[in-house]
Order: structure tokens, then C-alpha cells, then sequence
């Protein structure tokens, strides 16, 4: 698996000359490893900033939605599209993950991308409803059915994928599956928001998609070791220090106000 450290507090202890034996720079590397994280724990991290912090999901859906339209826009620049207009093809699945990229596809929009989106499973929540309505009130067309691989090769320039993040299970249930098949045979590249739709949140997926970026959010999850694109970022910077304190997320720090951090 990947080992990311990044510097700070140790840089600054090791310039002590009581620090240097190996054992401890051993446990300054542990300290500053980014966490990847499992299912469960992922999800106890997801009810605690709800339950606990008082968060509620459309705040941290906005804040993730925006970080992946950021991440999408800083590895594929408007100005580096090859097909004009520059559209993008968001799926978008029944759960949190797919609000994510409800969100994206209108900060993509406001970022002068043109998304259209794919949302097949509705959820009737009121949430849903209203990121559906924000969408089509800012003319972001909504398609009826998955386009075929060569079609979305054709007209897009990458694909947003909201389908699942980290509640996923199980074998693929139907439309998703047709719609997975279709994301295997495309050229152009993926951005997963989270996790890979498909993958197993720990082991990876070796026949599954394979993203050119993942977005992870909060921290990364186990699965993420197995992520072999080019991109992967950091996002949903607002994670309370007590709350990366006590699962020992240990987080880099984000450049300034950035709102994503660039792993690789
Ligand atoms: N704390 C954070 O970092 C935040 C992350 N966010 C995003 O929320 C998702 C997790 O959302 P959740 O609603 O728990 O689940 P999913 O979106 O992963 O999917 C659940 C959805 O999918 C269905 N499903 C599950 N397995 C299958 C299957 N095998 N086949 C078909 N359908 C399946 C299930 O029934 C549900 O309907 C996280 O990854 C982030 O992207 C929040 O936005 C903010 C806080
Ligand atoms: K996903």
C-alpha cells in the first residue's frame, strides 16, 4: 500500500538530538501517515460530525461537491479540453455520494463547464430534491437513460462518477451495473468522487473502473491504495482537529485556503 507522510511536527522534533534513534523517526512516520480508512470506521467518522459536531449533511455535501469541482478543474483545466463545449457527464447514485456530484456538476457549471447529468435512483428526500432543482434552475440538462461508451467518448470530455462511495456493499444491483459496464469501455478519463463506484471500500476492485482522479473525501479509504490514475486529491476540508485528533486522521496540512490537497 501507499505510505503518504508529509512534514511538520516532525521535522521539528528531529532536530532534537534525543530524537533521532530509529525506533522513533519510525514512530514520527506512523504518526504523520495519512489515515486510510475502513467502511465501518469511515462511517462512524460520517455519524459522529452529524451527531456529535452538529453538522448537517447539506453543509458537508456543499463543501465536498465544491472540493471535487476544484480537483476536476485543477486536472483538467478548461483550457486543456480537447472537445468544445466542454462538456462533462455526471452520474450521479441514490445516496450522499450521488449529492456530492449534484453539487459538483453546479460548481462545475459556475466554474464555465457545461454538465449534464445522469441520476437514475432518486431518493425522495427533500435534499435531493432541492440539489435536483439548483441544478435544473441553472439549465444543467438532465439525461434519460446512460449514453453508450462511444456516444460519452464522442461528446465528453470526462466523467464525473457519484455513483457509491462509502456505504456501498454487496454485488452491483441494476441500473448501476449497465451503467458500470458502460464507464469500463470509455476512453476518456473518470473522476470518482470518494471511492471508485463499484469498488470494494477496502480491497479495490481489480476488474473495476479505473479513474484517472479520485477525490477522497474527509480522508482517504483503504480501497485508495489501490487507486492507479493520475490524480489523487484530498477534499471536504472541515474536518474540527478534536474530531482528526481522536482517529488519528493525521490530515495534511491544505495550502492556504485551498479546499483541496494534492496526495499524487
Ligand atoms: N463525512 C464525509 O466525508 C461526508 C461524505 N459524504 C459523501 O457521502 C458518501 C456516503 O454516502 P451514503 O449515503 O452513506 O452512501 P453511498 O452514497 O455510498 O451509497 C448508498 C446508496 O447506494 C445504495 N447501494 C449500496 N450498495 C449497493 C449495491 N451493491 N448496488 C446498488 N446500490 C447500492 C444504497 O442502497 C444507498 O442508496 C461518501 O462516500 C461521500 O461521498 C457527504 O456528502 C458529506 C459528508
Ligand atoms: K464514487
Amino acid at each position: 500500500g501507499s505510505v503518504l507522510t508529509h512534514t511538520g511536527a516532525c521535522a521539528r522534533v528531529s532536530s532534537n538530538i534525543y530524537t533521532k534513534d530509529l525506533a522513533h523517526r519510525q514512530a514520527c512516520t506512523m504518526a504523520n501517515t495519512i489515515k486510510y480508512l475502513g467502511q465501518e470506521e469511515a462511517q462512524h467518522i460520517d455519524e459522529e460530525l452529524f451527531n456529535e459536531y452538529s453538522f448537517s449533511v447539506d453543509q458537508l455535501m456543499e463543501l465536498a461537491g465544491l472540493s471535487c469541482a476544484t480537483a476536476v478543474s485543477k486536472g483538467y483545466p478548461l483550457q486543456s479540453l480537447l472537445k468544445s463545449p466542454p462538456r462533462v457527464l455526471v452520474i450521479c447514485g441514490p445516496g450522499n455520494n450521488g449529492g456530492d456530484g449534484l453539487v459538483c456538476a453546479r460548481h462545475l457549471k459556475l466554474f464555465g463547464y457545461e454538465p449534464s447529468v445522469l441520476y437514475p435512483k432518486r431518493p425522495s428526500k427533500q435534499l435531493f430534491q432541492n440539489l435536483t432543482t439548483q441544478c435544473e434552475k441553472m439549465d444543467i440538462s438532465f439525461l434519460t437513460e446512460m449514453p453508450e461508451a462511444d456516444v460519452i467518448d464522442e461528446a465528453y470530455n470526462l466523467v464525473v462518477d457519484a455513483i457509491f462511495g462509502f456505504s456501498f456493499k454487496g454485488a452491483v444491483r441494476e441500473p448501476f451495473g449497465g451503467i458500470l459496464s458502460q464507464l469500463k469501455k470509455i476512453t476518456v478519463p473518470i473522476a470518482s468522487v470518494d471511492i471508485p463506484s463499484g469498488w470494494d471500500v477496502e480491497k479495490g476492485s481489480p476488474d473495476g473502473i479505473q479513474p484517472d482522479m479520485l477525490i477522497s473525501l474527509t480522508a482517504p479509504k483503504k480501497a485508495a491504495n489501490h487507486f492507479k490514475g493520475r490524480y489523487h486529491f484530498l477534499g471536504g476540508r472541515f474536518v474540527p482537529p478534536a474530531l482528526e485528533l481522536k482517529y488519528q486522521l493525521n490530515l495534511p496540512k491544505y495550502p492556504g485556503t485551498d479546499c483541496v490537497y494534492q496526495l499524487n
